[in-house]
């Protein structure tokens, strides 16, 4: 059996112990521990699960709560949703999850819960987050859970109902990205600040591809609430996720928690100590950032790269050389209604919103109780919201008196969701409004339409709401150089720069080889280890016949998998043909796409711009045309705005969209911006560079995505404008004229191209490997029961026993007849 003995980061770890097989494609079938569930990415999942027949393969794997869509107003005992939920929209996908939890048994905790909240705070903070663990959810913050040493990132509707039909993604190694912070954080610069500098500094397309692990001392001093502000942001980074390996301070946080393990608590820690990255492991790539160098900063534009210190002023288009960069910044200052030039502190706002899965936990409530104590909101502003991000938080803070202290400062004190993250729900700016938020977007629109955001952490939202302008906390601000603008934040970014090669080259050893080998490092008895390997390799044995029919229906040709326990030699003709009626994807790809181009001359167009929040209450995946880029293209009374490319006679029928800018499709892991696109009668987007969910989601929806370098772009805009259409070849990679001039080639993994063109379907293919999911899941017990302990079926039982005492908490959840 194969020993991993080179070093490894702890991605590379984490990733490891969770191949369940190898596929013939290079990609891996990867285990997910933890599966996260809210009610505006799942209908959709739910609903092609049950078109299928198919059943959810571990309830107790997933955690649902409804957090999106709530009003935060208050809710009286026994709240009911048919009624507290007064937007129909809002109610249907609400009520929908509450049904399908109910079918599949799916742990919930709906609005009469206590612990309900938003799907990022209380994961950790029930325990149902854990070191080491795999974590997914419709949403590309979930992120955020990577605090705690786990590999967590979001993921499309597709997916979601992969995970939930298989337990498992299909997945390939990221990049691995170490950013190393080293100093220290003055006294008022928080968690957000820092992760607002980090993304001005590396931008918003920084981590593309990549996971990253923050590392260095400053990292050891923050607490697990502001390490989780952190990883929250690494989406915004651009990044699939961020990692911080587990210390003291993760477990003294995990202990004790309501699902966390505790009969198996020592094993667990013992290999959860070994989750770090070993000395000479080598990373893609290595940033370098002084903490000293970081202040109160905000976000002056639409875009989280468009940051500025607080003490500095708006940038002007000149201040960049990047020509993408001189536009953005032209486009930002119109959209957010500011002059180049002008200080930053004297930029006054309407409303203040704390709260978010960024900063809603809390030590973010007491930091801003703190600035907020014996204090008024300036007259100015006309709301000043403060959203608890869970039931437990706003519980806790009201039992130390915070929310007393945010009342009598003007504050709203709200019940928990999402709220004005994303206005989904009544929480919402109204045109041109100007906000301070805790949150993490601030997109056009995001906040409500032609609403504008500052991006800001909590003490400074707090110091802006009492003085009515942008502010840091008084003793901050006199503390900090005023600073003009974000070119001139000093930071070594990219002090060491390793080759790809030394990574991707190593080839990875079985999945059952890499799992025992982390865990005869924690066992501490071969013997065990030893022990189960011959069961497992017993029970494969046994099962090898059905095991050899699962693939080769997958693979119709016996098995051509690179490296596995078990091999399939016979080819089986029935299965084969079986599979390939079944198993085709929902929308098969036809090559050659002909058709016009529009053209959006935009960088990191995010998916909020393709298909703004309002929509996202839909439950339908298709007719959603219509909602396509509608803030741009629409004014706010309905009117279409002429100038905007769909608008014109000459886009209507267009089949190919291309976006001139880099980092297509970045921010929100809504799958409903790819519906969108295909509903409009987009079959392919060219662009620069796209971001890595959109990416993803695009492929299963049978969209094509072809990734061009700048002269190819500049080539089809001048064609474009001659008046030519094009004709586009998967299988050549090659975009030529209507006339068959040659454009260019454009760039794509060949496995996507594959996946394209043979139209299998990868929840089919998926569940074909269902056997060794199967052992994978039985080793794993024998291995790391830790995992399962307080998420099993009869520790849910035990619950649900304790639930029925008067006394407890959980006596509402029981009350709202769902699992728990
Ligand atoms: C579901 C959606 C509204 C989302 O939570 C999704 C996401 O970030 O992936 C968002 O914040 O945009
Ligand atoms: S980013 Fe906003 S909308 Fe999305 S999960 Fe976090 S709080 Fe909710």
């Amino acid at each position: 059996m194969d020993t991993v003995t080179r070093p490894r980061t702890l991605y590379e770890k984490i990733f490891d112990a969770h191949v369940v097989a190898e596929r013939e494609d290079g990609t891996v079938l990867l285990y997910i521990d933890r599966h996260l569930i809210h009610e505006v990415t799942s209908p959709q999942a739910f609903e092609r699960l049950d078109e299928h027949g198919r059943s959810v393969r571990r309830p107790e794997l997933t955690l649902a709560t409804s957090d999106h869509n709530v009003p935060t107003s208050e809710r009286p005992q026994g709240v009911k949703v048919s009624t507290y939920l007064t937007r129909e929209d809002s109610r249907i996908q609400v009520q929908k999850l509450e049904r399908n939890v109910k079918r599949h048994h799916i742990p919930y905790f709906g609005l009469r819960s206590k612990r309900q909240g938003i799907v990022h705070v209380i994961g950790p903070e029930l325990g149902f987050t854990l070191p080491g663990n795999t974590i997914v959810c419709g949403d590309s913050h979930t992120s955020t859970h990577g605090a705690f040493g786990a590999l967590a990132h979001g993921i499309g509707t597709s997916e979601v109902e992969h995970v939930l039909a298989t337990q498992t993604l299909v997945a390939t190694k990221s990049r691995n990205m170490n950013v190393v912070i080293r100093g220290y954080l003055a006294d008022g610069v928080t968690s957000k600040d820092l992760m607002l500098y980090i993304i001005g500094s590396i931008g918003t397309a920084g981590g593309t591809g990549s996971v990253i692990e923050f590392s260095g001392p400053v990292i050891k001093d923050l607490s697990m609430e502001s390490r989780m502000s952190l990883c929250n942001m690494s989406i915004e980074a651009g990044a699939k996720a961020g990692l911080i390996a587990p210390d003291e301070k993760t477990l003294a946080y995990v202990k004790g928690r309501e699902m966390a393990p505790s009969k198996t608590w020592d094993m667990a820690e013992a290999y959860w100590k070994t989750l770090r990255t070993d000395a000479g492991a080598v990373f893609d790539k290595v940033v370098e950032i002084n903490a000293g160098n970081v202040t109160p900063t905000v976000t002056w534009g639409t875009s989280p790269e468009q940051v500025v210190p607080i003490t500095g002023v708006v940038p002007a288009p000149n201040d960049f050389s990047d020509p993408v960069k001189k536009e953005g910044c032209r486009q930002a200052l119109a959209y957010m209604g500011l002059t180049p030039g002008i200080k930053v502190a004297d930029i006054s706002v309407d409303k203040v919103f704390i709260g978010s899965c960024t900063n809603a936990r809390m030590e973010d409530f007491r930091a801003a109780a703190q600035i907020l104590r014996g204090q008024t909101i300036a007259p100015n502003v006309k709301l000043a919201l403060a959203v608890p991000g869970s039931g437990l938080v706003k519980r806790a803070a009201e039992n130390e008196g915070i929310d007393i202290i945010f009342k009598r400062a003007g504050f709203q004190w709200r019940e928990a969701g999402c709220s004005m993250c994303v206005g989904l729900n009544e929480d919402s700016l109204a045109p041109t409004e100007r906000c301070a938020s805790t949150s993490n977007r601030n997109f056009e629109s995001r906040q409500g339409t032609a609403g504008r955001t500052h991006l800001v952490s909590p003490v400074v939202a707090a110091a802006t709401a009492i003085k009515g302008t942008l502010s840091a906390p008084s003793q901050i601000a006199r503390s900090v150089e005023a600073a003009s603008c974000f070119q001139h934040i000093d930071v070594d970014v990219d002090a060491v720069y390793s080759s790809d090669s030394e990574i991707l080259s190593e080839e990875d050893s079985s999945s059952q080889s890499s799992l025992l080998s982390s865990s005869s490092k924690y066992s501490g008895s071969p013997n065990k280890v030893k022990r189960v390997w011959t069961a497992v390799k017993k029970h494969v044995k046994e099962h090898h016949d059905s095991m050899n029919q699962a693939y080769s229906v997958y693979y119709g040709q016996g098995s051509g998998r690179r490296s596995s326990s078990v091999s399939a030699s016979e080819h089986s003709k029935q299965p084969v043909e079986q599979a390939a009626q079944q198993a085709t994807n929902n929308s098969r790809f036809e090559d050659n796409i002909k058709g016009s181009v529009a053209i959006v001359e935009r960088a990191n167009i995010d998916t909020d711009a393709i298909f703004p929040k309002q929509f996202c209450t839909t439950t339908q995946r298709t007719g959603l045309g219509h909602a396509l880029f509608s803030n741009l293209r629409y004014n706010p009374d309905g009117t279409p705005r002429p100038n905007f490319v769909l608008n014109r006679p000459e886009s209507r029928n267009a089949s190919i969209l291309l976006a001139t800018g880099p980092n297509f499709g970045c921010g929100s892991s809504r799958e409903h911006a790819v519906w969108a696109l295909q509903d409009f009668g987009f079959r392919c987007v060219i662009a620069p560079s796209f971001a890595d969910i959109f990416y993803n989601n695009a492929f299963k929806n049978g969209l094509l995505l072809a990734q061009v370098k700048a002269d190819v772009v500049e080539r089809i805009v001048a064609e474009s404008n001659a008046g030519h259409n094009f004709k586009i070849s998967l299988e050549q990679q090659a975009i030529r004229t209507d006339q068959d001039a040659d454009i260019g080639h454009f760039d794509i993994p060949e496995r996507r191209k594959q996946e394209l063109l043979s139209g299998i379907g990868e929840i089919e293919a998926s569940i074909a490997f269902q056997e060794q999911i199967k052992l994978y899941e039985e080793l794993r017990r024998q291995l790391s029961p830790w995992y399962e302990e307080g998420v099993s079926p009869s520790a849910i039982a035990r619950r649900r026993r304790v639930a029925t005492s008067q006394s407890n908490p959980f006596t509402d959840d029981k009350n709202e007849g769902l699992t728990w």
